[in-house]
């Protein structure tokens, strides 16, 4: 069943109407499901529980503590990329032993606090933060147990901009120099190599990139092992696809079958995956509502005119349409049968030609005043956000079942402020 449905139709988030959050909270919001986030991770748990395996989450894509206590209650780890993201996952529950650490500008500090923290390995991905761990490891008298974050250069095959793998993106170590790196961590007494890592990209349609890099992990792996490395954990990272539009991206089940076959031959081993946007995609929505439809008349180029329907929500809020050109479904919160359509730009209030959520697109003949819901906005919406145009940035609220929980307040014009001070000149 779909968490987000319409019922006599009125879209609904499980069981309470959209249009009454919107009367208690306004516009924009974001709403996400708390069955849909269950009912994601549960898959994705059973998918694997053939064999020994831990999911981190990965923080990054919807950070809210609401969302990441509710994981943490799953059974969720974290895969996480600051300090920030440190804290909030410790705030909300998820025990540090679940902890990843992924990133390419990890700082001191942020090493030392995961470190004191006890989080169960730092995915490190350039020998200056190797040497970086080391001093902060003997500075705290603990060992820093690690993977080494190896570049395997393989096409994803998704946007350019969140393809991470290939041997031109900034991540990782090429598998050679990722060698050197462990042979070096092994002389070490602060460092304690103990697993392989890799993420190739995020939005992958396809399960034999996985497959191509999970089998080069392996080698390495192996390699390893025979040097003497007692290495327990392989960490494929994250990036499966979710469906925005037409997109066909495999089921977890599928993905999970074909990594339990690349894994059989490796049993004491615990493979560590960092999903993402497929827990929480599909698991939220933006709701906006319509301030103006205007037309602009016929061009040379332009025959038929251009129509904006100008919405409260902006780049601001969400980025992706704007930064990746990504497709988001968008539709009524009341829906209309076979009524008139019109074809349009759905643009926000910034100053900006790029604040568009979607452009020529089919859409029920809207009127000021009603609501909107662009679909599939869980992942990289809210944290992505800005204040950009001193908006406050939106609401967020949990919906489980009967009930709502405001998990974010809308932010006021002190809050935009609260930090600045006008200086005696
Ligand atoms: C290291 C790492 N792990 C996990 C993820 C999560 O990716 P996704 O949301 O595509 O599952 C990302 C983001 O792409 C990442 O950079
Ligand atoms: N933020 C991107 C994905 C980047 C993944 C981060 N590693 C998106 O919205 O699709």
């Amino acid at each position: 069943m779909h968490h987000f449905h319409y019922h006599k139709r009125e879209l609904y988030a499980e069981e309470v109407p959209v249009a009454r959050i919107v009367e208690e909270v306004g516009t924009p919001v974001y709403i996400y499901s708390a069955a849909t986030l269950r009912r994601h991770f549960r898959v994705f748990r059973e998918a694997f529980s053939g064999i020994p395996h831990l999911l981190c989450y990965s923080v990054k894509a919807n950070s809210n503590l609401a969302v990441l206590a509710l994981l943490a209650r799953e059974g969720s780890g974290a895969d996480i990329v600051s300090g920030g993201e440190l804290y909030r996952a410790l705030r909300a529950g998820i025990p540090p032993e679940k902890i990843v650490f992924s990133g390419v500008g990890k700082t001191e500090k942020e090493m030392e606090e995961a470190l004191s923290a006890g989080i169960l390995m730092f995915n490190v991905e350039s020998l200056g933060e190797l040497e970086a761990l080391s001093r902060v490891a003997r500075r705290l008298g603990r060992k820093a147990p690690l993977a080494i974050r190896v570049n395997p250069d393989v096409d994803p095959r998704t946007h350019p901009y969140i393809s991470t793998g290939l041997k031109k993106n900034k991540f990782g170590l090429p598998e050679g120099l990722a060698f050197q790196a462990y042979l070096r961590a092994k002389e070490d007494p602060y460092l304690e190599p103990v697993g392989v890592d890799c993420h190739i990209g995020s939005q992958l349609t396809e399960i034999s990139p996985f497959v191509e890099a999970l089998r080069r992990l392996k080698t390495l792996y192996l390699r390893l092992r025979e040097e003497g490395l007692p290495l327990r954990y392989l960490d494929l990272g994250g990036g499966l696809g979710i469906v925005y539009g037409e997109e066909e991206p495999p089921p977890p089940r599928e993905y999970a079958e074909a990594l339990l076959r690349e894994m059989r031959d490796l049993p004491e081993t615990t493979l560590i995956l960092e999903p993402g946007r497929v827990i929480a995609g599909n698991a939220g929505i933006l709701v906006t509502r319509v301030l103006y439809v205007k037309h602009h008349p016929p061009t040379e180029e332009n025959p038929e005119g251009r129509t904006f329907v100008i919405v409260d929500a902006g780049m601001n809020d969400l980025i992706r349409p704007t930064l990746y050109q990504a497709y988001h479904r968008i539709q009524p919160i009341r829906e209309t049968l076979e009524g008139e359509t019109l074809v349009a730009d759905v643009v926000g209030p910034i100053c900006e030609s790029g604040d568009f959520l979607a452009r020529e697109r089919r859409l029920p003949a809207v009127r000021p005043g009603e609501l909107l819901a662009v679909m599939s906005a869980g992942a990289y919406g809210f944290v992505m956000s800005s204040n950009y145009n001193s908006r406050p940035r939106a609401a967020e609220v949990l919906v489980d079942g009967a009930r709502f929980f405001v998990v974010r307040k809308r932010e006021t014009y002190e809050d935009l402020v609260r930090l600045e001070e006008i200086p005696e000149f």
